[in-house]
């Protein structure tokens, strides 16, 4: 009834005269229903594409909580407080040091030093890369009396960049955690200029200089027996690499390993320092070239010298020659060789003879450590079980001597280093 009297009104609206007369019927249905259709898949669509910008934005912000060993190619520091795993956001545009400072430290709070426990007292030891290192003293809780620590302070005047790099170096020593056989920071001071890290105190000090210091008639200075056999110096072998081995499993490296950036302790632990080239393997996935034109070329491995990207197998090379340095009680590499030549002098596949001190077993480690291919260098914990079997029958009793002294501007120069980069805790007389 109802469909019958519709159609009766719609023909209604036809006149006899009419000579077409056009039925109406479903007129409104056939425009708004479409209508509809395509205006809801729009609105639809647009709440989609929000949902996923919204998403893809808030992923940018918290960049995943993989593994925190991983190493991005790039990576702004800025960005994340590492303690352990831990990811805090700081912001990234902060326009001067004290706001970048006021941002950046709460997340450091567990480390920061009240300045008043600082001595004033302080004894420079050297003008490091990054800030002059002091030695002084650091009132404590734990501790009636004062301990000496060793305090890098930011060089003034300090610039945005500057203050984010301290930061970042001091976020990398919370990211790295403790390690028995690297240098540890103790804690910072960066609510304020100047700008603070505080390291532990590695008495006596650089590797290097306890080598010289074993040439002299000297038997014993700060409870260190200043003597050296080729046991002991598997052991701080076997120490350095396991220190190694703990920046690999970070998927890091250390880039300069050398006598004169490791530290002993009176009872020959030793811990390697100069961690900045880790930092920048952290931050940037690999070293800068301007970095690497400042590392002794006679440390480096060929593909180092090469200019190719560098790996833990480049520090292994170096280990090579820290070990020759150890039994030649601190002589420099390839003393026959220029500095510069030595590049040409490894692409004849030459490499440094066995030193007279050095035994058979040591020796054949050194040459596995100088292996051209890097694939065929040992990685440090396979090397760290060959250094073990041969300590089993190496000599305890020996004491390497080596008669000449060294006379350090004559050293750098044949190393090829700089004398001022040489923290030397040693004179001829
Ligand atoms: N905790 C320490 N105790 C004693 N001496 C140290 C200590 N830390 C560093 N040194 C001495 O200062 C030198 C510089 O060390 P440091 O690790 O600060 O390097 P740096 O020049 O600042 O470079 P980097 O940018 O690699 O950190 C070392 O080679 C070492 O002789």
């Amino acid at each position: 009834m109802g469909e019958k009297g519709r159609l009766n009104r719609v023909l209604l609206e036809c006149s006899l005269s009419d000579k077409l007369c056009v039925v109406q019927e479903h007129q409104y249905e056939v425009i708004i229903v479409p209508a509809l259709l395509v205006g809801g898949f729009l609105i639809l669509l647009a709440i989609i594409l929000w949902l996923f910008i919204r998403g893809q934005r808030s992923q940018r912000q918290h960049p995943g909580t993989r593994g925190t060993a991983s190493v991005p190619a790039s990576r702004d520091l800025s960005q994340e407080v590492a303690g352990q795993g831990e990811k805090v956001l700081l912001p990234l545009k902060e326009t001067s040091v004290e706001s970048f400072l006021r941002a950046a430290t709460p997340p450091l709070a567990k480390l920061q030093v009240p300045r008043e426990q600082l001595s004033d007292v302080l004894e420079k030891i050297r003008s490091g890369s990054c800030g002059t290192l002091y030695r002084t003293m650091m009132a404590t809780r734990d501790h009636p009396t004062p301990k000496s620590v060793v305090l890098k302070v930011l060089a003034e005047p300090v610039g945005l960049q500057e203050a984010q790099d301290f930061i970042g170096r001091i976020q990398f020593y919370q990211y790295l955690g403790k390690h028995r056989n690297l240098v540890q920071l103790e804690g910072c001071c960066t609510e304020r200029l100047p700008l603070y890290m505080v390291l532990e105190d590695v008495v006596p000090g650089d590797l290097l200089s306890f080598l010289w210091t074993c040439r002299k008639d000297v038997m014993t200075m700060d409870g260190l027996l200043y003597d050296l056999t080729e046991k002991q110096i598997y052991h701080i072998g076997k120490q350095v690499l396991l220190a190694l081995e703990f920046l690999q499993d970070k998927n890091l490296f250390h880039g300069d390993v050398a006598a004169r950036n490791i530290l002993i302790q009176s009872d020959l632990t030793v811990k390697l320092c100069r961690l900045g080239l880790a930092y920048e393997v952290h931050t940037q996935g690999a070293i800068s070239s301007a970095h690497t034109s400042t590392i002794p070329l006679k440390w480096l491995a060929p593909e180092r010298l090469l200019l190719k990207p560098a790996s833990i197998r480049g520090d292994v090379w170096s280990f090579g020659i820290l070990l020759y340095e150890m039994v030649t009680l601190g002589a420099p590499p390839y003393p026959e060789v220029p500095p510069t030549s030595i590049l040409q002098y490894l692409q004849r596949g030459k490499i440094m003879k066995r030193p007279s001190s050095c035994t058979h077993a040591m020796y054949s480690i050194m040459k596995c450590c100088w292996h051209w291919s890097e694939d065929s260098r040992p990685l440090p914990g396979e090397l760290c079980l060959r250094l073990e079997a041969a300590s089993r029958s190496a000599n305890d009793k020996a004491v390497l001597q080596v008669p000449e002294l060294v006379v350090p501007e004559l050293y750098a120069d044949v190393a090829g280093i700089h004398a001022e980069n040489l923290s030397y805790s040693y004179s001829v007389l």
